[in-house]
């Protein structure tokens, strides 16, 4: 996990656009567990601009590219559930089959929820029209981005923590919007500089969806409910 959390901030760190702290040392401790080490970066009491934010993060997207297509070069963990970051030349096939598919999966296998898994199947059979018309090129994602994994530093620099980093369509960020009070400034700024695509309203409660399936795999059954009605909301859109 920490191996995982020190890439990622790696990756970010390099894209010299958002402030991270830098990792400086993982490994496993003598007692048992492991450790990571990173920069410590006093934090502020301010929410800090929304507006810096949300240029900052797209600028952060913008500058992290890969050339190995969606993925990651390690497997990490979203809350605690393991994340597969296998690299694929497809996003649509990677979102699928590592992110819906994956955590429908875990709910057939925790909760026996044949229900939400086979709605959910039909929803990722029938959700390629969602994405007509839009290049996706592989962003670097934060991954976990809600408002206890955002903070300022002492000069109201906007600054990311503890994330769940991948290759992916820029989108995919706001997955955990609903847990992160992210304003019309903050989209305004982020759209300057990573303009919105076509279609764009029509993709935010799939990338949500992720999130409210992991939050029901992590925590029972309230974001089973809200994962239920966003697939079915797409069904009933898409008459499948
Ligand atoms: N590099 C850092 N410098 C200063 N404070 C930090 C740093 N990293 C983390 N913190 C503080 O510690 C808190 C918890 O960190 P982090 O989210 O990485 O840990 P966690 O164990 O994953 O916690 P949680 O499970 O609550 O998300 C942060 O919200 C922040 O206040």
């Amino acid at each position: 996990m920490f191996e995982g959390e020190a890439l990622g901030l790696n990756a970010m760190y390099a894209t010299k656009s958002i402030r991270v702290p830098k990792p400086y040392k993982v490994g496993p401790l003598p007692t048992g567990g492991s450790y990571i080490i990173m920069e410590f970066i006093k934090l502020g009491f301010s929410r800090g601009s929304q507006t810096v934010l949300g240029r900052r993060l797209a600028e952060m997207h913008k500058a992290g590219k890969s050339e190995k297509g969606f993925g990651f070069d390690v497997d990490n963990t979203i809350g605690s559930t393991p994340q597969i970051n296998t690299w694929s030349s497809d996003w649509f096939e990677f979102f699928a089959e590592h992110r819906l598919g994956y955590q429908l999966k875990l709910a057939l296998k925790q909760y026996a929820d044949s229900s939400i898994y086979e709605k959910g199947q039909r929803l990722i059979k029938n959700m390629r029209p969602l994405f007509e018309g839009v290049v996706i090129e592989p962003c670097l994602l934060h991954g976990d981005l809600w408002s206890g994994n955002i903070g300022c530093d002492e000069n109201d620099d906007p600054v990311i923590l503890d994330p769940a980093c991948y290759y992916g369509h820029n989108e995919a960020e706001f997955g955990m919007s609903w847990c992160a009070g992210f304003g019309g400034s903050f989209y305004n700024s982020y759209f300057e500089v990573m303009p919105k695509q076509p279609g764009f309203e029509n993709r935010r409660d799939l990338y949500k969806l992720y999130h409210y399936l992991n939050h029901y795999n992590l925590f029972g059954s309230g974001y089973g409910s809200s994962a239920m009605s966003i697939i079915n909301g797409y069904l009933q859109m898409l008459k499948a």
